[in-house]
């Protein structure tokens, strides 16, 4: 269960969302809104990436007094990820494996599900924006998390990739009992996972729909 309590975010004084009171349960949950609505802003402060108002909790776990035991808790998969050119993939993903806690045996086995295993020792520089995003995807999978957060997973990836993706989001919902946030500024993409709740962010608030 997140609970999100009198949370207030803004840029340089100016209000991008409040939410006063947003239980969210478990299950794979979509929220929508359109561009530039917030659900970023929303997913970013929720991974304990961006300074923010009021409080949020994950199974009893606060996302600022509980740093270390809530980050091995909730992933995020950034909407457009920004990489180091020279890093390669494979050394960016055994790095955040070992802070993720993650086998890699589990790195091995995503790499290989999402094809990255073909390209991750050349530099990230090399890589086309789907290749970047496929890495971004697999990142958030790593290690025992029970809330995943996949900003906008679908966007540059080809209908295989979204096919693995769905399949991955399943398989962890279903045998590992992780809980998913999904973001899309489309109104079509998630239908065929089992989503529990819609979520509309939207004039600087968040209602369930
Ligand atoms: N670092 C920042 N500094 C100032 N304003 C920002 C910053 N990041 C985002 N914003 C503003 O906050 C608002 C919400 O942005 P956010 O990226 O969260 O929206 P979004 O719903 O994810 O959009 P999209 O669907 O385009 O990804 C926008 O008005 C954006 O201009």
């Amino acid at each position: 269960m997140l609970t999100i309590k009198n949370f207030l975010k803004s840029y340089n004084n100016h209000k991008i969302l409040e939410v006063e009171n947003l239980q969210i349960p478990e299950g794979i949950h979509w929220f929508k809104g359109v561009n530039g609505s917030g659900k970023s802003t929303l997913f970013r402060s929720i991974a304990g990436i961006l300074p923010y108002k009021g409080e949020i909790v994950f199974n009893n776990l606060d996302c600022r007094k509980d740093i270390v035991a809530y980050r091995l808790q909730v992933n995020l998969s950034e909407a457009e990820p920004l990489y180091p050119d020279y890093l390669s993939a494979y050394d960016l993903l055994m790095f955040v494996a070992e802070a993720k806690q993650a086998t890699e045996q589990q790195l091995f086995e995503l790499a290989e599900n999402l094809g990255a295993n073909k390209y991750w020792k050349s530099p990230i520089g090399t890589y086309s924006s789907g290749m970047q995003k496929k890495i971004s995807l697999l990142s958030a999978f790593l290690g025992s998390p029970k809330l995943i957060m996949l900003d906008e997973p679908l966007i540059t990836i080809d209908d295989r990739s979204v096919e693995i993706v769905y399949e991955l989001v399943k398989d962890y919902y279903e045998n590992r009992g992780v809980s998913f946030l999904l973001s899309s500024h489309q109104d079509f993409r998630f239908e065929r996972l089992p989503i529990k709740n819609m979520y509309l962010v939207q004039n600087q608030a968040v209602s369930q729909q």
